[in-house]
């Protein structure tokens, strides 16, 4: 549980059964803020088509992605490295919301464009050398709702979740060093989707 007694109503509950936390909070942001931000992010954020190296080969991703922070961090991950831009106010917004509701301080984020459900995200988990260890990791959709699913990587247990629009999830302490976790494409999902997950670089 997260909130406090005479702040506003949130609830969470921890969907994992074990080694790590995962609290789905649901909306956080109302129908109308939640289109006023995914069209001031999809208009003022650097998206950029985001390049990997996977068996020796350098791909490009349909998905586009950014990369803001305190600092100019920089951030390798898949075999690439990033640094981050400064937060415009938007981002400072959002970000504010979402450190009050999950008690967790971050100083960076990463934003994946989704232009349809076909576009995804495939297995891993965020366990890079950068982050703090066992940090939270706070996650902000915006647009089309998609599911995101969860594998342990020893038993292969799976939980999935469905994620709203305006949602919060926050994965926290050993998850990201039991757990795996992807976005499965979809090809019935039309509308796009944004989502921010906030970080904290060590
Ligand atoms: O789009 C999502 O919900 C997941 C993104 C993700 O796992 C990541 O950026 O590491
Ligand atoms: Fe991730």
């Amino acid at each position: 549980m997260s909130g406090d007694l005479f702040g506003a109503a949130d609830y969470s509950v921890n969907l994992l059964p074990s080694d790590g936390e995962v609290n789905y909070h649901g909306p956080i942001f109302g129908v109308d803020e939640c289109g006023r931000l995914f069209e001031k992010l999809l208009a003022e954020v650097a998206w950029r088509h985001d390049e990997a190296v996977m068996f020796g080969k350098r791909i490009v991703t349909a998905r586009k992605v950014a990369w803001y922070g305190n600092e100019g961090f920089k951030y390798t991950y898949s075999g690439t490295t990033k640094e981050a831009l400064p937060w415009s106010d938007t981002l400072r917004e959002i970000k504010a919301k979402v450190e009050t509701l999950s008690g967790a301080k971050f100083n960076s984020c990463l934003l994946n464009l989704y232009h349809h459900g076909e576009e995804g995200m495939g297995w891993h988990s965020d366990d890079e050398k950068e982050l703090a260890r066992d940090a939270a990791i706070a996650s902000v959709s915006l647009g089309a709702a998609r599911k995101f699913c969860f594998k342990h990587k020893q038993s292969g247990e799976r939980v999935d979740v469905g994620l709203e629009n305006g949602s919060l999830l926050v994965m926290l302490g050993a998850t990201q060093r039991y757990w795996l976790h992807r976005l499965p494409p979809s090809k019935r999902v039309k509308g796009a989707r944004i989502n921010l997950t906030f970080r904290l670089m060590a």
